[in-house]
């Protein structure tokens, strides 16, 4: 018989962050749930890996990025008609490597967040980057 795990699922969501505070959103590939939406870049937390592990795994497939540094920054919760989530967002400021495509997906790098829809769970983020945006010292070296 399988096992249905209960519970809220973990996902692993970066925000990537330039050092003028633009940051970088995808769109949802079709063929998933919520296809079309866009989102920052995440993905699931597989079977033994930490939070942080996955983040590092998920940017590295989806965009061929290697996340040198991410801070956890904020944790929700959502219930979808798909799934129930807890999203750990982190934010880095430090990353190697320039976004590609890897399965299809569109990007983009956003300042004033234009794009649209977003995903629910997501939309009350990007009022609160502001204040993200203002803390962040421009004296780090941002390599992207
Ligand atoms: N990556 C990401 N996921 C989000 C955000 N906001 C939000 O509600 N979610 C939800 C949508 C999905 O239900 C879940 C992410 O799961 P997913 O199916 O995209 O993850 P995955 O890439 O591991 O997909 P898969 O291997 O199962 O196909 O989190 C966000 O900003 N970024």
């Amino acid at each position: 018989m399988s096992q249905k795990k209960s519970g809220p699922i973990d996902v692993a969501v970066g925000i990537l962050m330039k050092d003028n505070g633009d940051v970088l959103l995808a769109q949802r590939p079709a063929g998933k749930a919520y296809e079309g939406y866009w989102e920052f870049p995440g993905g699931k937390v597989e079977a033994g890996e930490t939070v942080e592990e996955a983040l590092k795994r998920e940017f590295m497939e989806e965009l061929g990025i290697t996340v040198l540094a991410a801070e956890p920054w904020c944790c929700v919760e959502h219930v979808y008609p798909h799934a129930h989530v807890r999203l750990h967002f982190y934010v880095s400021h430090q990353w190697k490597g320039l976004p590609q495509s890897r399965e299809g997906q569109s990007f983009s790098w956003q300042g004033t967040v234009r794009v649209e829809p977003l995903l629910p769970a997501t939309v009350p983020l990007i009022q609160w980057l502001d204040a993200l945006r203002y803390s962040h010292s421009t004296t780090e070296t941002n390599p992207a």
